[in-house]
């Protein structure tokens, strides 16, 4: 074997009380994609910002092909040749491709004209074609995805980390990033991919670590790796206790029961008709979509990105105004009304962007889980913080939130933690009628997925209707009794949910191929 191109030692770090990462080991080789799995919380994102210097360690040492290395910041390691592409987005909307890159590119003297010629470059040999012309704002979020990434290939660096980079993109863009990584692996770079998803692990690992706890708890050469024996080191149960929509995803038997099944019988909860919207730059967003769910039944709506979905779930949050149309929530038009008066009524809504729309970083867990709802809590004018945060206790531990209590600060929470914090606040909005979940399983380790499923399920089965918009088909086969498909701004189908060709008919509709 040769040299590690990275080679970590007892790394240890934590952050007050919680102990992020413990004894961490783990070598990567040259040439080849190494992907770290682990639950919401395991110390995945914590282990790549050590590795990029945002983070020092407590404890452990490092070494980068051979030669100790403990960088102070990113700049520093990106000199030793380490780059990472977070999980968030550092792009500036406002600007093009071509000038975001140039302000990366300061410190490497870029100029214009080199620029262009070292993103033609980048193209060829990694499969990354992007439009530098382009304003960021206005692209789709996998072609952004492209732009984070070349962004951090323009050092040339030979160790580049991609914490959850698929998380955000269909299965085409999916499988345009896999065949990235085969090539900078081919190109001799080292790869470490952070990952939730295991057929991604299946097709384009050759080395595992799992880490669970912030503690190593299995791994190796896929060669000699099963991917149930991966799920088991991270979910820390057989996977013969998976549900059947994970079991079949990682390619085993489940004994965990057939699909309840449920009858759309209940009037009609959330009513669109006729519903137009326009993007910023005038483009059709939605064409006079007309739409019912009805009390327990879920609708599911499929669709490669940039249909639609986000703005329809727009309109039903009342982030945005529809120009034409109406929006119903049982006997009450909602059409104008505010999103804290949609809570009111009974609307729940997990946004696609959690981050930007849904929490406030700087507030505690439990003040996030009650935004807008505080008033149940306070007491002659003043908030009673203890009940508060009894209350949260409750959320945290039915939703197995990891967190040290409710009084943490929400921009502190794991990626995968702050949303579950979501789903638990919006399905237990008072009054609920109506749930819209956007992406709800984006960013959750498969157990969290399994239990998030459930939620749905059992939230429909309490005579709610369900919404979810998803670009996970297999999920939304498992999960809906109706799907759409979002296409050019209009809702096609639906699609029959029990025949067996549903997958493939889903798909046609959403390429536009189907007859
Ligand atoms: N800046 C911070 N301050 C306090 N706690 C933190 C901070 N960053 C991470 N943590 C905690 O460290 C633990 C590991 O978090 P980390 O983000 O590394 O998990 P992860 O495996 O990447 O999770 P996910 O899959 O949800 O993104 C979590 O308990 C998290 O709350």
């Amino acid at each position: 074997m040769s040299t590690p191109a990275l080679q970590l030692t007892g790394i240890g770090k934590s952050f007050g009380d919680v102990l992020a990462l413990r004894g961490v080991d783990l070598s990567v080789q040259p040439g080849t994609v190494h992907c770290i799995l682990g639950e919401n919380g395991a110390g995945k994102s914590t282990l790549c910002n050590v590795v990029y210097g945002g983070l020092r360690p407590d404890t452990g040492t490092m070494t980068l092909a051979g030669r100790r290395y403990a960088p102070g910041s990113p700049a520093a390691a990106m000199a030793d040749g380490v780059a990472m592409v977070h999980q968030h987005f550092s792009l500036i909307g406002t600007m093009t491709v071509a000038e975001n890159l140039l302000l990366t590119g300061r410190g490497l003297r870029l100029r214009r004209a080199e620029l262009r010629t070292r993103l033609d470059r980048l193209a060829d040999d990694y499969h990354l074609r992007i439009d530098p012309d382009a304003l960021v704002s206005a692209m789709p979020i996998g072609a952004r995805q492209k732009v984070e990434i070349v962004k951090a290939l323009l050092t040339d660096p030979a160790l580049i980390l991609l914490d959850e980079p698929t998380g955000v993109l269909d299965p085409g863009e999916i499988d345009a990033l896999i065949e990235t990584c085969q090539a900078l692996a081919a190109a001799g770079k080292a790869v470490v991919l952070v990952t939730h998803k295991l057929g991604e692990v299946a097709r384009v690992a050759d080395a595992a670590t799992v880490l669970r706890g912030g503690e190593v708890a299995g791994g190796g050469r896929m060669s000699e790796l099963t991917i149930p024996q991966l799920t088991t080191a991270m979910v820390g149960r057989p996977v013969s206790e998976l549900g059947p929509v994970l079991a079949a995803g990682v390619g085993a038997e489940s004994d965990g029961g057939a699909m309840p099944e449920r009858r759309a019988t209940g009037p009609v909860v959330l009513g669109l008709r006729g519903v137009r919207a326009t993007r910023a730059d005038g483009s059709v967003a939605l064409s006079g979509v007309g739409l019912d769910v009805r009390a327990g039944e879920i609708v599911g709506i499929a669709g490669v990105e940039g249909n639609g979905q986000s703005e329809l779930v727009a309109v039903l949050s009342g982030a945005t105004r529809p120009e034409s149309g109406t929006v119903t929530l049982g006997d009450a038009d909602i059409t104008s009304a505010s999103p804290a008066q949609r809570t009111r009524l009974g609307l729940g809504v997990v946004p696609e962007d959690r981050h930007r729309e849904a929490m406030v970083a700087e507030l505690s867990l439990s003040e996030n889980l009650f935004l807008g709802r505080l008033h149940r809590f306070r007491r002659m004018g003043l908030l009673d913080r203890r009940r508060m945060d009894a209350a949260a206790g409750d959320l945290i531990e039915q939703f197995s939130v990891r967190t040290p209590g409710p009084g943490t600060s929400m921009g502190s929470l794991s990626g995968g933690n702050q949303q579950k914090v979501v789903l638990a606040r919006e399905l237990s909005t008072e009054n609920l009628q109506c749930l819209v979940a956007a992406q709800p399983t984006r960013g959750l380790d498969i157990g969290a997925v399994e239990f998030v499923l459930n939620q749905l399920r059992g939230c429909a089965s309490a005579g709610n209707g369900v919404l979810v918009v998803s670009s996970e088909i297999p999920e939304l086969l498992a999960l809906c009794d109706r799907i759409f498909v979002s296409y050019r701004g209009a809702l096609l189908g639906p699609v029959d949910t029990a025949a067996a060709t549903a997958g493939q008919r889903i798909g046609e509709l959403m390429t536009g191929t189907a007859a």
